[in-house]
């Protein structure tokens, strides 16, 4: 099998390190591009095994996946290269935000079987969900579904609409947290921790809630019941996070994500 990732980016990585650490693909089978030679690519080369290449001749000829991986924005130009020299039996995977298949099967100009799947950096722990949605024309989803279980789990989604939510809460979810426990150590520091304290303090917090969800198996609210204690600093605590409306500063900020998806998605031809 060969896979070729146009763009070797945040994402693409993620993927891949995913796919090798997981012994679903050999690195010799994955063929990475970018806009230009970095040496980013080049380190993947170096230390993963994967081949690195320019020439999108040497790149598409033989390709079972192409894997999109650039920014929505840098896709016209990625297009240009592919188009060319683009075989039949290619299978197109789109990571690209809001990007839809038709705009994708257009800027192509190729009726290829296109998937696009919205996995979240997760992948590089194989711990992403992505959602998958697939051209009418896709063979052998298994084989698609396999190649992301190395880097974590799926949700087929059927329509555009989906991949919009399902971009916001997971695609980029993870960066949600992550602020969230940013501002949460910054706040530890207003307690007056220091920066060291506070991210050791923090850093354990969130990794060990992450052990507790993963093993429990309970939900989050009875793990958040089992530590608040009637009238006490929990209770006291919660009801002021409560109070400033932690539940719509959290929609507000799903809805955002949501809405540029559908933003990024605007086709011309919708116009
Ligand atoms: N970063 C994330 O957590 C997620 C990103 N995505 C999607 O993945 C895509 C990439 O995002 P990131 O990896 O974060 O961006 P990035 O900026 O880290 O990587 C973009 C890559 O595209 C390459 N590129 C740009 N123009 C190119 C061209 N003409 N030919 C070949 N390669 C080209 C760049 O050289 C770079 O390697 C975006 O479409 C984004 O919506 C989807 C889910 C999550
Ligand atoms: O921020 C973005 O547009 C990409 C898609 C989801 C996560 N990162």
């Amino acid at each position: 099998m060969k896979i070729v990732f146009y763009g070797a980016g945040n994402m693409a990585s993620a993927i891949f390190i995913g796919m090798i650490e997981n012994r679903v693909v050999k690195p010799e089978q994955i063929y990475l591009t970018s806009r230009s030679q970095k040496e980013k690519i080049l380190f993947f080369r170096d230390n993963l095994g994967v081949n690195v290449s320019y020439d999108d001749t040497e790149l598409l000829d033989g390709a079972d996946y192409v894997i999109l991986a650039s920014k929505p924005q840098s896709f016209p130009d990625v297009a240009k290269r592919i188009r060319p020299h683009l075989e039949e039996k290619t299978k197109i995977v789109s990571v690209m935000a809001g990007t839809q298949i038709k705009t994708i099967r257009r800027e192509l100009k190729s009726e290829n079987p296109i998937a696009r799947i919205m996995p979240n950096t997760n992948a590089m722990v194989q711990h992403s969900v992505s959602g998958i949605k697939y051209s009418e024309n896709f063979p052998n989803k298994d084989e698609l579904v396999e190649l992301m279980k190395s880097f974590g789990t799926t949700v087929v989604v059927e329509e555009e609409e989906e991949m919009h939510n399902i971009t916001a809460a997971t695609g980029s979810g993870s960066a949600f947290l992550y602020y969230i426990y940013e501002k949460y150590a910054e706040s530890l520091m207003d307690l007056g921790f220091s920066e060291d304290e506070a991210l050791f303090l923090t850093t354990n917090l969130v990794i060990g809630a992450g052990k507790m969800v993963e093993d429990s198996e309970l939900p989050f609210s009875q793990l958040r019941k089992n530590i608040t204690s009637k009238r006490g600093t929990t209770e006291a605590g919660l009801d002021a996070l409560d109070g400033e409306g932690i539940k719509e500063i959290l929609s507000k900020t799903l809805n955002a994500a949501a809405t540029r998806s559908q933003e990024l998605s605007k086709d011309d031809e919708d116009e």
